[in-house]
């Protein structure tokens, strides 16, 4: 096989600069031929750079498998071998293109353990390449995949069965393939399908259609890739932009810029700002090149409006007519790609379109087994799982179903103290319209119940092992308020679990609820007007930072009674670090259940130094300062 000539670079950027771009995912395991198709690809359409041939035509006389031949698998094996080294590899992504269209392919590794690097190439992907090795047929990773790809709305599948030359190029083969895989698509919800026989490795059906099999009459892959007509929702759903920026260049131009999500918008059309749900009317359609008289799906664009809106990033602009909803709780399903599992109640940052809210899963229904679909029970939900759930979130979003708009429909939920993404998620529906649910104005505020008790009401967070001395040191200080005059409350752990919380034991779920639902308490009586002292050992970072989140500045104060484990243990008040030891009691703090120490605490205790009274004397010294 001969090296393709040379291009003139330049001249095919002038033939080709407004191809469409068509994004796909190669779903496979190296075994079933995907290196060789997506390096067959890459050689053949002249998508190397120079440098890359050299090596691969070297590589392939050194290590190829192919008899001195271009070993095309070369190309994309490298990347499995830092795979084997433990590099990870979130997801590579190779470009070429062609007379008619340009692609960015997303190559993703098959396996169960990298089901998150196939959603992230997934979504954003039109089209998935799914192979299939002719001799094997379908298989569960075939079914994972195709649910992965389902799951991420991708609406087209080219299934590649490849390897054709290794049964006789056997019509009946292929066609028993198709005919399955056909009615798993059904199955799955995904519309198109286009089948086609090919030997990536001799070329069969590849870039043209071979004479190695007469009886196949539809498109090559790369004829199929090159045409294929990419449907990205059923329903018309009317203009929506999620809004970026505002460009404000100066005081006479305010314009609002994004990407077009859906439909259509032109000078004149009226829009609605979402959530605000203020109106206007487009007056120019803005963009580097010139104003528009209509932008669609997928167009970079600056609206400016005939009135003065109050319109910032996260916003979305829509047809008046048809907007989309806007609400705040959602059943939704998640693909979760955190190393650390999902816990219920933990607030994580859920970003949708171009706006970031406070999230949590309020609950997870079931999670679902990738191989089979099977619905299965779960409490939390692990690496790579996948999971059925209901979504809070802290504040109302404009939405559309995942299956009638990617954009406005697919999310991420990123963890609040990493920052790395946690999960991948798509809308199903709403369960609670925000609209429906008002705020209900009180004339008696916290200020006037705080006044009546000539205080200002506060939180003392204590937080601290089991036998840190979190009790002791709180009872006393408000036994010494209380003498002053103050009005207080304690909310402690142990008392707490035999009423309000009684449900709840000891698993990182359980403690997460447990957090969440007494900082609600405790906002509720600072509310009141009261001094709230929560003795609770509080373990996780993330429901600290929640509670105080509920506060307003200066009330929420964190306690932290820092008592190495080995002191708690030895006092063991209630001989529960001994049960634990003997493994007669299970997730206990500091044992085998962790405990994340308080990074910037407002005050730190150290029980070993001084005494209870002291250390009481230290927080009400603070309080009152
Ligand atoms: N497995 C396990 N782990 C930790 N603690 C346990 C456990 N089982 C029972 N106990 C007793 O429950 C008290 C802790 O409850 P909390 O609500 O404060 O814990 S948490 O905030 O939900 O982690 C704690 O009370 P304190 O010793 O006063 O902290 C224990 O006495
Ligand atoms: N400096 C100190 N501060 C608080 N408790 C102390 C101190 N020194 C010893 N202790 C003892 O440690 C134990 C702490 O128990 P407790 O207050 O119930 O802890 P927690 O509520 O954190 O589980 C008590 O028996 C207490 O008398």
């Amino acid at each position: 096989m001969g090296r393709p000539p040379d291009i003139d670079v330049a001249a095919y950027l002038r033939r080709h600069e407004s191809r469409d771009l068509l994004r796909f995912i190669a779903c496979g395991s190296v075994d079933d031929g995907k290196s060789t198709l997506i390096g067959r690809l890459l050689y053949e359409t002249r998508a190397l750079f120079e440098d890359q041939l050299a090596a691969l035509e070297a590589d392939s006389r050194r290590h190829g498998t192919q008899d001195g031949e271009i070993d095309y698998a070369l190309l994309l094996d490298g990347l499995s071998a830092e795979r084997e080294q433990g590099i990870t590899i979130d997801v590579a992504y190779r470009y070429f293109g062609t007379e008619r269209r340009r692609f960015v392919v997303a190559d993703c590794p098959g396996h169960e353990q990298y089901t998150r690097n196939m959603a992230t190439g997934a979504s954003n992907a039109d089209l998935a390449v799914v192979l299939v090795d002719a001799r094997k047929g379908l298989l569960p990773q075939t079914r994972r995949h195709s649910y992965i790809v389902s799951l991420l709305g991708i609406r087209h599948v080219l299934l590649a069965v490849n390897k054709m030359d290794l049964v006789g190029y056997d019509r009946a083969a292929f066609e028993a393939i198709a005919e399955g895989y056909r009615a798993l698509a059904a199955q799955l919800g995904v519309p198109q399908v286009q089948a086609v026989p090919l030997s990536a490795l001799r070329g069969d059906n590849l870039l043209r259609r071979s004479p190695a099999m007469p009886w196949y009459r539809g498109p090559s892959v790369l004829e199929h890739l090159e045409t294929v007509g990419i449907a990205r929702a059923d329903r018309d759903l009317g203009f929506r932009m999620p809004v970026q920026w505002v460009n404000r260049p100066n005081q006479d131009f305010r314009g609002f810029a994004g990407t077009v999500a859906a439909g259509e918008v032109r000078p004149g059309d009226e829009i609605v700002a979402l959530p605000s749900g203020r109106r206007s009317r487009v007056a120019r359609v803005v963009t580097a090149d010139g104003d528009l008289a209509v932008a669609g799906e997928g167009q970079a664009i600056t609206l400016t409006l005939a009135d003065e809106l109050d319109i910032s990033r996260g916003d979305v602009i829509a047809d008046a007519r048809r907007p989309p909803q806007v609400a705040d709780q959602f059943a939704a399903h998640l693909l979760w790609m955190g190393e650390q599992a999902l816990l219920p109640g933990r607030p994580y940052w859920l970003k949708i379109g171009t706006r970031t809210v406070g999230a949590s899963v309020t609950e997870i229904k079931h999670k679902i087994d990738v191989n089979t679909q099977e619905p299965l029970p779960a409490k939390r939900l692990a690496l790579n799982e996948v999971g059925y759930c209901n979504l809070y979130l802290d504040q109302p979003v404009p939405f559309e179903a995942y299956a009638d708009d990617r954009t406005l429909g697919g999310f991420i939920l990123i963890d609040r103290q990493s920052n790395a993404t946690v999960a991948a998620g798509t809308l199903d529906f709403a369960l609670r319209r925000a609209g429906n649910i008002h705020w209900q104005h009180l004339d008696v505020d916290k200020a006037a119940r705080a006044r009546i008790k000539g205080q200002q009401p506060r939180c003392l967070w204590f937080t601290g092992l089991s036998g840190s001395g979190k009790s002791t040191i709180a009872n006393l200080v408000e036994k010494r308020l209380h003498a002053m005059g103050y009005h207080t409350f304690i909310l402690d752990g142990d008392n707490v679990r035999h009423g309000l919380n009684k449900d709840l034991g000891f698993t990182a779920e359980d403690r997460v609820e447990n957090i969440r639902r007494v900082a609600e308490v405790a906002r509720l009586m600072t509310d009141a007007g009261l001094i709230v002292l929560v003795s609770f050992i509080s373990p996780f970072r993330a429901e600290r930072r929640m509670a105080r989140e509920l506060f307003a500045d200066g009330e929420f104060l964190e306690v932290f009674v820092d008592t190495p484990l080995e002191v708690a243990e030895r006092r063991d008040v209630k001989g529960l670090y001994a049960k634990a030891r003997a493994g007669q009691l299970r997730n206990f703090t500091g044992i085998d259940s962790p405990y994340e120490a308080p990074e910037a605490p407002e005050l730190r205790l150290d029980t070993v130094a001084e005494s209870a009274e002291a250390l009481a004397q230290k927080v009400i010294d603070h309080l009152l300062d």
